[in-house]
This record gives structure tokens, sequence and C-alpha cells, in this order.
């Protein structure tokens, strides 16, 4: 039963100490609402009293206390657990609740930490939700946190996906620990044994790059967005090394799967809510994308991971040849089976590696190559000094090959800058497994840690005018090729690009061939497509169109 009634009681300012009760014992007394009136030094409360032995109050009272937990614990999820540490410094105040997240969101993530940095230094913090994310810009901090600090923040963030797919610690892009040793040795050793930067994958290379010149020629010079035709290129590529062999640019299968591979990148929510905010995914109408992006990642899986591997078990090892990805690791977690070693070669690391081989080789690759052509377009005096050597070392009658580079320095000056300018893999995350000293400053636990590698491609100090795309930064007097320790587009330390020589050859041989081949040039002169970014996944050029016109014309 309940009883509402008001008690007087007298009360000592500043103590909240109750000295008299007129009414009833304390312990019976909830108390709802308190009023002090200080003419008459008398302190009105407004309460309930229970009776505890009804049922229905002792509903309620669990209730409360079960809501109180509730309230507690998703406080304590929220909860900012850094306070009271030497944090490094906010850029700007942090809104209750939602911390940072205004500034981040919808804005050009890479555009808002260049103002950040001006505004906190090189080292900074931002909140979301109570968790903290320090982003670490200069190459000297950069280099310290990926080699010196490497064992406290060795691993990436668990991204919203991951627990959807579980795929939490699987494929060697999302491995933790040993298991990511594991699947990182072995992926090297099967692409050092595929043939990775050695001829016999550069002859494959220069096949599909046959293809796809032999495609744009097609277009007879009508201004076209190739970023389609150059991921289907460049996933046929992946798909000769994973499964061993490729499709053609009209096959719908292949076209669909491309399709999902470009959404997983073009679709991904900001990295803030991918890997901070992951409740979104909760959230009706897909509003943050996370939907969709997930789904293709499930799609992708479905249609090709699994009924590939599902494919290849259908042979024996001794029968099946290993020249390619899948029965290459198939017969590594034989070997592991047979030396009855750790069990982290399995078909889910295994169907995981072949998503990440995807998603690691093929958009990074297309999209520097859509950055080339861009930067080509608005630096005609470039193309025509890159044509000249490839007219002189190489001439029209053969596509370019890998035996060539050494002879074409500033076609691959040209890729160098391309890479500086474009930044295309800008922001690198991490996690600090546990709490670390690092600049002065403490790194929390379970921070996530941002490392901007554009502030080492593009700071002033180290490169006088980063702003200028200027290929012959990349060659000594001599005209032989030089790169500064500041030049990082595949990362730095242990968690590097695992493809570094595969990804170099593919944008040798597909820039020179193209070179080679057309003239670039502009839609409408009077109207330059911008060299402004967008962040997806990978830092991209905004859609653009170009004509291709081939120098066999002229
Ligand atoms: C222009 C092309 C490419 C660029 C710019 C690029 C860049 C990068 C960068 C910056 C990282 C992360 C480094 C870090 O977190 O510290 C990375 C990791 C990775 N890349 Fe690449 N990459 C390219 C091509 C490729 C290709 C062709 C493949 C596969 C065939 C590939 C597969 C991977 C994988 C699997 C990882 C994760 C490695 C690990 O965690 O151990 N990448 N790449």
């Amino acid at each position: 039963m309940r009883y509402p009634a008001v008690l007087e009681l007298n009360y000592v300012p500043g103590s909240f100490t109750y000295l008299e009760e007129k009414n009833t014992p304390k312990r019976e007394r909830c108390i709802l609402k308190e009023k002090y009136n200080p003419e008459q030094d008398i302190f009105r409360v407004h309460s309930t009293m229970f009776d505890f032995t009804s049922s229905t109050e002792i509903t309620w009272a669990v209730v409360a206390v079960l809501i109180t937990f509730v309230v507690y614990y998703a406080w304590s999820l929220v909860r900012p657990k850094y306070v009271g540490q030497n944090i490094p410094p906010f850029p700007a105040p942090k809104r209750f609740l939602t911390g940072h997240l205004h500034l981040w969101v919808p804005k050009q993530e890479l555009e808002v930490v260049r103002g950040m940095r001006a505004a906190a230094g090189d080292i900074f913090s931002l909140d979301f939700f109570g968790k903290l994310m320090v982003i670490v810009n200069g190459h000297e901090n950069v280099k310290e946190i990926c080699t010196k600090h490497w064992n406290e923040a060795p691993d990436r963030p668990v991204f919203v996906h991951q627990h959807v797919l579980d795929e939490v610690n699987c494929g060697v892009l999302n491995a933790t620990g040993e298991n990511w040793k594991a699947q990182r040795t072995a992926t090297i050793s099967i692409m050092r044994d595929l043939g990775m930067g050695k001829s016999r994958l550069a002859e494959r290379i220069v096949e599909e790059v046959e293809v796809f010149v032999n495609k744009l020629k097609s277009f007879d010079a009508k201004p076209v967005d190739f970023k389609l035709l150059i991921n289907i290129s460049v996933s046929n590529v992946i798909c000769a090394m994973i499964i061993g062999k490729r499709f053609d640019h009209s096959d719908p299968y292949f076209l669909k799967l491309v399709k999902q591979v470009d959404i997983a990148f073009t679709k991904v929510p900001t990295l803030a809510i991918g890997i901070l905010v992951q409740f979104a995914r909760y959230l009706p109408f897909d509003v943050t994308g996370i939907k969709m992006w997930v789904d293709s990642m499930f799609t992708f899986r479905h249609e090709f991971a699994l009924p590939y591997i599902e494919a290849s078990k259908q042979n024996s090892l001794e029968n099946e040849s290993t020249d390619c990805y899948i029965p290459a690791y198939r017969q590594k977690m034989e070997q592991e089976t047979q030396k009855h070693a750790t069990k982290f070669l399995n078909e889910k690391n295994l169907s995981a590696s072949i998503l990440h081989l995807f998603l690691g080789g093929t958009e990074t690759t297309s999209t520097t190559i859509t950055w080339c052509v861009l930067y080509c377009l608005h630096h005609p005096e470039v193309q025509e000094k890159a044509f000249k050597e490839i007219n002189a070392h190489v001439g029209v009658n053969r596509f370019p090959t890998i035996a060539d580079k050494p002879q074409l320095c500033y076609v691959e000056a040209i890729v160098r800058e391309t890479q500086r300018m474009s930044a295309v893999s800008a922001l690198l995350p991490r996690i600090a497994s546990k709490d670390f000293e690092f600049k002065g400053y403490t790194i929390p636990k379970d921070t996530i840690i941002l490392i901007n590698t554009v502030s080492c491609l593009q700071d002033a100090k180290n490169w006088g005018d980063p702003e200028k795309f200027r290929p012959e930064r990349f060659l000594t007097k001599e005209g032989t090729l030089h790169s500064p320790e500041e030049f990082v587009p595949f990362g730095m330390g242990k968690r590097t690009c695992l493809a570094e020589n595969l990804a170099k050859m593919e944008l040798f041989l597909f820039m020179a061939a193209l070179i080679q081949n057309f003239r670039f040039e502009p839609e409408n002169p009077e109207e330059m497509p911008t060299m402004k970014g967008q962040i997806q996944m990978v830092h991209a050029p905004v859609p653009y169109k170009v004509k291709f016109v081939p120098r066999s014309l002229e």
C-alpha cells in the first residue's frame, strides 16, 4: 500500500541531516521531493511510504533496482574513463554525451583533422560518447607509435561489421596477436610463392592491362568515368591470385561482386561511427549506411569466398595445383594439422582473408590510378614528358613490362608523387592494448589511435611545397629515383601493407601503359574536374569524366 504524505522535518542548513521526524520512521519513507523554507527553517518533504509486504510494491522495488542497474551500466559504458588522466589536449570543447561527434560528422575528416592539429598540436584527443580517440600527426610521432610503441598498440580496433559478421579477430586485416602473426606469415609466404613482385605475376598484370587499354580505346575518345572499369581490372588481378582465373568485363556475376566490394568501400560509415558508435547499427532506416555496408561484405562472403573454398575442397590437395591462394592456404592448414600445431589456419580465417585481400587490394590500387590520371589531366606537360620517356625506352609497339621499370624513372616518379599527394590510405586506426606513456601524455588502454599519414606525406617542413604536383621531387640530379623517409603510403612498422610489391607493380604497369597509349584530355577544358578528394574507406577523387585520346590517332 502507498500512503501519500507530507512530512515536516527540522533541518540543519548545509548538513542535510534530519534532526526530527514528526510522522513516520525513516526506514519506511521514500522521499520524492524536498523543499527548504529558510524563513521557518523548515524542510518540507513530500514523500511516499511503502508497505513492504505488498507484492505490487515489491515488484516496483525490484523494477526500480533493475532500472538503477541498467542506468548505471549504460552510464559506465559511456562515461569517460580517461577523466583525471594526463591525456593529449582536446582541440575544442566537447558536448554532453556525444563529445566531439558534431565536429567530425558529416564534414571532411582530413580537413577537420588539419584544423584540429593547428588548434591543439601534433597529438590531440577527441571524445565520442565518452570513448577516447587520439590522433597522431607528424612523421617523428607516427614513426614512434608504429615502431617504438608497437607492442602497446599493435592491432586495429574492432569495426562494427566484425560483430555483425562474427569476424572479430579473423582474417589478416583484423586478426590480433598470435592469430594475426599466423595469418600474415601464411599470406606473405603464399604471395611470394605466387610470384608477387616477380615477373610471373607481372605477366598476368600486363595481360589485364592490355584488356583494359583496348576497352578504353573502344570509347573512341568520348568522355568516360573509368572507375568501374579500373575496379574490374584490378579485381581480376586479385582473382588471378586467389582463385587462379580472371573474368570477362561483362560477366554479370563478376560485375555484381565488384559492385559489392565497391559498396564496402564507398558506403563505409565514417571511421568514428564504424569504430566508436557501434550502436548506430541498431538505428532504424539504416541512417548511417552501416547495414548496406555490412550487407555488401556478407554477400561477398556467401557468393565468392565460401563457394570457391567449397569448390577447392572437392579436390584432394595432392591433385590440386597450389598456384593460387585458396588451395595454397588449405595446404598450409593441412601442414599445421600434421604438425599438431595451434590451429590458427582455418576456414573462417581463410574466408575473412579472401575478403581482406579484395578490400585491401582493389579500391586502394584503382583509386590511386584514378588520382594519377586526374593529376596528369591537370598537368599536360607531365604527361608529355612521361610519354617521351616511354617512347624513347619502350616505343609504342609493345606494352611496357616490369623489366622496363629501371629505365622509366619519370613514370615511377609520377606514381610516387600521386601517392604522396592523394594519401589514399590517410588515417590508419589502432587500439591501445594497455596504458602507456607517449610524448609526455598518458594513452589509456582501449584508446583508439588514428595515425595520420597525410601529416607525413604532406608536411611543408619535409616537402617544401607539398601542395604542388611535382614528380621531380622523387628524382635525384642524375635522374635516378629516391624516396624520402616521410614517404609512407603503405604505412610503417610491422602492420604495413603486405602486398606493397604487388601494388607498386600494378601502379607502374597500368600507368605506363595508359600514358603510352593515350593523351588524357578533360571533358570540358573550361571546367576542369576538382582535385579535392572525399574520404570513404580510402581518400578518393570526386567522380569525374576524362577523354582517353589514342596516341595512335595523332
Ligand atoms: C596502391 C595500393 C595500396 C595501398 C596504398 C595500400 C596501403 C596499405 C596501408 C596504408 C595499409 C595499412 C598499414 C597500417 O595499418 O599500418 C595496408 C594494409 C594492408 N594491405 Fe595494402 N595497400 C595497397 C595495395 C594492396 C594490395 C594490392 C593488397 C592485396 C593484394 C593489399 C592488402 C593489404 C592487407 C591484407 C593489409 C593488412 C596487413 C596487416 O594488417 O597485416 N594492399 N595497405
